[in-house]
């Protein structure tokens, strides 16, 4: 039996600013329940098995709500994409008051020349206290993390930590023995069918939890317990409706000793809620904004795309149900 569908309110299709994960627009669906908004965002290139928890957290935020916070402000990076030297600088100018950069590493087509130039610009941006953080998105085999990193720390003025570097968790961990670096796991456990073998390998100084690939705030709350490694949140590119089940997540950690990773709304070329969740003094505020009518009409996508993600959270729906 399929699992009980939320009321979907609307099917959003937004641009990107800025071509990200080889995306430039991002689109999902917004549904709504007794306890509020929820988003279920998968990419496209994800398969309903995979999805399956992406729906679980929108039915958690939608029907359940979330956890009492334990703070009030989340201290938030601003996420530099794949860009030129001027316009990584511009983005951290501009960030709302972060001193936490992630800058995308890695990108098809591009050479270490264009990352050096990147981090370069990035650390001017920032000045000397600020902390920068890359994502090379598992792209690297060891021997090129290896040679990478020595590069980049360098032009970084020294790496906060390296995230996902190489794709394998044994990769990962023969290179945090054999770097200075300090290396973040986020693939090895959102995609991973055991999210603990980076505890066991101790492959990693950090873990990256994102609230819709791992089921829900509950599910990263105890895997965050089971994991015993700092936790940075971060967003799946989503809507401010999917963020703050993100922040819900990073106020209700017990210990948050990072920047997360969820000033990500501006990456989109609008919101789905009058006052999107934007930094101010390098911080996201913890609430939960609501769509207003006027916002669900601006971001409504074509009937063709509601029709194609109609069928797909039916896919979803049947897995999850499968796996309950
Ligand atoms: O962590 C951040 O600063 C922003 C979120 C972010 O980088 C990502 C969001 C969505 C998809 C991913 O490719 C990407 C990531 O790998 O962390
Ligand atoms: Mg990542």
């Amino acid at each position: 039996m399929p699992a009980a569908l939320p009321e979907v309110r609307a099917t959003y299709a937004i641009g990107l600013r800025t071509r990200f994960r080889r995306i430039t627009t991002r689109e999902g669906v917004l549904v709504r329940g007794d306890a509020g908004w929820g988003e279920v965002s998968p990419f496209w290139d994800y398969d309903d098995a995979e999805s399956a928890s992406w729906l679980r957290a929108g039915l958690e935020a939608a029907e359940h709500g979330w956890p009492e916070p334990v703070r009030d402000r989340i201290p938030v990076n601003v996420t530099v994409p794949a860009v030129g030297p001027d316009d990584a600088h511009a983005t951290v100018t501009r960030s709302g008051g972060c001193t936490t950069a992630k800058v995308k590493v890695a990108e098809p087509g591009q050479s270490l020349a264009d990352e050096q130039a990147r981090l370069e610009a990035v650390r001017d941006a920032l000045g000397p206290h600020g902390a920068v953080r890359i994502d090379a998105n598992a792209a690297w085999d060891l021997e090129t993390a290896l040679d990478r990193l020595a590069h980049l720390d360098r032009a970084a003025g020294g790496l906060e930590y390296a995230e996902q570097p190489c794709a394998d968790v044994a990769d990962l961990a023969a290179l945090r023995r054999r770097t200075g670096v300090p290396i973040a796991a986020d693939e090895s456990v959102r995609r991973a069918d055991d999210p603990l073998a980076v505890r066991r390998a101790e492959a990693a100084d950090v873990v990256v939890l994102k609230v819709q690939p791992l089921g829900g705030v509950r599910a990263c709350l105890r895997l965050a317990a089971d994991i015993g490694l700092p936790v940075v949140v971060s967003s799946a590119l989503e809507t401010s409706v999917g963020i703050a089940a993100g922040v819900a997540l990073a106020a209700a950690l017990p210990e948050l000793p990072h920047a997360c990773g969820l000033a990500t709304v501006d990456l989109l070329t609008r919101d789905a809620v009058p006052e999107p969740l934007l930094p101010r003094d390098g911080a996201l505020p913890v609430r939960r904004p609501e769509p207003t009518d006027a916002d669900l009409t601006a971001v409504a996508a074509g009937d063709d795309v509601a029709e194609r993600w109609s069928r797909r959270l039916a896919g979803m729906g049947a897995h999850l149900a499968a796996t309950r």
